[in-house]
């Protein structure tokens, strides 16, 4: 909250003196900044008197209260700290979004005043230390710079307000990102770093352009953000300086606070890498989204594949055109909400004719009554849904959803499309890509700038075959991949061990290589990709099924293998053995059923993972056995019978019929029958229903 003072008050500033900065001379504070502007002019080199700096830096630290008690009106002429300080000028928050509990993302406020907190005071920039006049930069000699701002034709605080709209702005590019609409998930971290971008921005619009490049390079190399990210990463188009290569320190500092897959989240969908089939060029959502008509939709891939980061982009559109949108993960939240968002959306809707998009991540976690709760909603339109699901919609989403929902399948990025996502983190980390293939002077800088000469530390290198191993490795899960870049960059500077120049051919540096068996350290796979309790559990076991079906037993061994390694029961395989010994070998070679139940009794006796080979023996015995579904499908012909049987089912014949009691013996039970045994020849007897004679299941396709 700001503090009120006596410059608030029209009669009081007349009265109070203030005194000029640069010539020293008392005035009425009203006039200050008028005054300014022609002192500036002619007093060029006048604020770098030092005591002026120093006096008003000094008093900086005791001026700014923890918790804002009115202060008492100040004294003749101590004014003029309250009124040219950084803290006394009206700055929007340094994050313009106000989020309900509930995730809920609000237009940026109206500029208003400072919480509490001097943005300045932040920013480690040259101007950074001049709180009471933070518009006074100097040139790179030392040299103050006062004409700049008489170019801009703007008073020091009409530029800081300037750099506070700057900062705004570069407050809501960052809010408007991802990583920050999502209260949740925001950490302290991640509100200092938009307090600095925004510190930043103000500071650059106020200090100039041109002579801070080099400064801000430091400051955003040491003060990692998304902004920083994106910009290194070429986000920010041309004409903007590219940062200094950057030495081991620097690129530690980057990796340091949020997982480096959350700072490299694409905000746009010309960002967004693969999909191709889903928000390719003339697909149909992306002209829904272009055309900002957003429907209902179900997002459903494997993890990592990019679908929250999808819905943030539409996120991020959507906010553009005004609508609300509000997230919620299914992991989390309660039925009440739920009911809480409906209920707003509804206020939004009918008060202020606003949309709502409510983001659900995890959809799959809500039980059905839950998604019963949204469901009139999303039919009468007061919200859009989108979710977010690993699992197949078919079985976790409430049907009568499903059907007012479209469902897009993101599928596993491609190898390809992993690179790309990885060589963009690479280049924005500022590590080298070491090409082995060509010579010393062809190492292919990750980043575009210019060579390290200049740079007294060595660089970091990485070998492409690491980056394409880490493509391949991580199984289209861009998450996966990009944390295990993190983690092998992070061990190997950690570890501070300088490659030898012999490591690699052709290569006669000195710095730090991560290789190939870096990255993959660095990607730990110990599990390999498999939901015992979802969707890829029936997928391997159906794979397996498949490939023993077409006697195919390397595949056979291999979907065996993906189970078990990833942790699945051997008897759930062991179970499905059993039946495929008869649906699928049958009679071809009876004796597949006594392997199967076999194989079960022998996992079931020394369990895992010894138990492995037994059942890999008995999948090698089905996938060379002799097949026949003669039975299967003789079955399944009389069980069709029995279902399109029209009418009462036929009585089992009489003589079939079992006479354990005399009177059923009188009924006729059991009356005609004759006893094969005692039979020399083939006995001649019916035993269908009358009405079923002759039929053959066997040779038939359905009854
Ligand atoms: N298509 C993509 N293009 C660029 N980066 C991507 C893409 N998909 C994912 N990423 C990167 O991977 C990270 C994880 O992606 P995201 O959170 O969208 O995955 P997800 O499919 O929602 O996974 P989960 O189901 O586990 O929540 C993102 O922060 C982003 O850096």
């Amino acid at each position: 909250m700001e503090v009120s003072g006596p410059e608030d008050d029209p009669f009081l500033t007349q009265l109070h003196q203030v005194q000029c900065p640069v010539c020293q001379q008392a005035l009425p504070a009203a006039h200050i900044n008028a005054h300014l502007d022609r002192c500036l002019l002619l007093h060029p080199a006048g604020l770098s008197e030092p005591d002026d700096d120093e006096s008003l830096g000094s008093a900086e630290p005791s001026r700014r209260p923890t918790s804002p008690p009115p202060p008492p009106p100040p004294p003749l002429g101590s004014c003029k700290r309250r009124r040219l300080s950084g803290g006394s000028l009206r700055l929007p928050p340094a994050t313009p979004t106000g989020e309900s509990s509930d995730g809920e993302v609000d237009e940026p406020d109206e500029p208003g005043p400072p919480d509490g907190r001097d943005p300045y005071d932040r920013c480690p920039s040259p101007c950074a230390g001049a709180h009471g006049i933070p518009a006074f930069a100097r040139g790179p000699a030392g040299s103050p710079l006062p004409l700049r701002r008489k170019v801009s034709g703007k008073r020091p605080v009409a530029a800081a307000a300037s750099a506070s709209t700057a900062a705004a702005s570069s407050s809501a590019a960052v809010s408007a990102s991802p990583r920050c609409w999502k209260e949740s998930e925001r950490s302290e971290d991640e509100d200092e770093d938009d307090e600095e971008a925004a510190a930043a921005a103000a500071a650059a619009a106020m200090g100039g352009e041109d002579d801070d490049d080099e400064d801000r390079e430091d400051w955003e190399a040491s003060a990692p953000s998304t902004a920083a990210f994106r910009e290194s990463a070429g986000h920010l188009g041309p004409g903007r300086a590219q940062p200094r290569p950057p030495a081991r320190e620097e690129i530690w500092q980057k990796l340091v606070g949020k997982p480096l897959a959350d700072k490299m989240r694409p905000a746009t969908l010309q960002e967004y890498i693969g999909q191709n089939k889903v928000v390719g060029q003339e697909t149909l959502l992306r002209s829904l989204l272009e055309s900002n008509e957003i429907p209902s939709l179900i997002l459903w891939g494997p993890p990592g594949c990019g679908k929250t980061t999808l819905a943030y982009i539409i996120a991020n559109n959507s906010k553009k055109n005004s609508m609300r949108f509000v997230t919620l993960s299914a992991t989390s939240a309660k039925t009440s909400d739920v009911r809480d968002v409906i209920k707003q959306a509804q206020n939004e809707k009918n008060f202020f004719k606003r949309k709502t998009i409510l983001f659900i991540d995890e959809i799959h976690r809500f039980n059905k009554s839950q998604q019963d709760t949204f469901l009139p909603h999303v039919e009468c339109g007061t919200v859009t849904l989108i979710g977010a699901t690993t699992e197949n919609p078919s079985f976790q989403v409430n049907a009568a959803l499903l059907s007012r929902c479209r469902v897009i399948v993101l599928e596993k990025l491609s190898a390809e499309a992993m690179k790309t996502i990885l060589m963009r983190a690479v280049s924005s980390l500022g590590l080298r890509v070491l090409d082995q293939g060509r010579p010393t002077d062809s190492v292919s800088h990750g980043n575009s700038s210019s060579c390290s000469s200049s740079s007294s530390e060595p660089p970091v290198y990485i070998e492409d075959k690491a980056v394409n191993t880490l493509a391949y490795l991580c199984d289209g899960d861009a998450r996966t991949g990009l944390n295990g870049l993190q983690l092998a960059v992070q061990a190997k500077l950690g570890s501070r061990k300088p490659f030898c120049k012999k490591t690699v051919q052709n290569y006669s540096g000195e710095g730090v290589l991560i290789t190939e068996n870096d990255v993959k350290e660095g990607l730990q796979r110990s599990h390999i990709l498999y939901d015992r309790a979802g969707e890829e559990h029936y997928n391997c076991i159906s794979a397996l099924h498949k490939s023993m079906r077409g006697s195919d037993q390397n595949a056979s061994l291999y979907w065996l293998a993906r189970m078990l390694e990833g942790g699945e029961d051997p008897l759930y395989v062991a179970r499905r053995l059993v039946r495929f010994a008869s649906e699928d070998i049958g009679l071809a070679d009876p004796s597949a059923l006594t392997q199967a139940v076999a194989a079960y009794q022998g996992c079931h006796f020394i369990g895992m993972p010894e138990c492995e080979v037994l059942l890999a023996q008995c999948v090698v015995y089905f996938a060379r056995a002799p097949k026949s579904i003669e039975v299967y499908n003789a079955y399944n012909n009389v069980k069709a019978c029995l279902r399109n049987h029209q009418g009462p089912l036929p009585p089992v014949p009489m003589h079939l019929r079992n006479a354990p009691t005399r009177l059923m013996k009188d009924l006729g039970y059991g009356k005609g029958y004759k006893y094969n045994p005692s039979y020399k020849d083939p006995v001649e007897q019916e035993y269908l229903p009358e009405e079923l004679r002759g039929i053959d299941f066997f040779k038939q396709k359905r009854c």
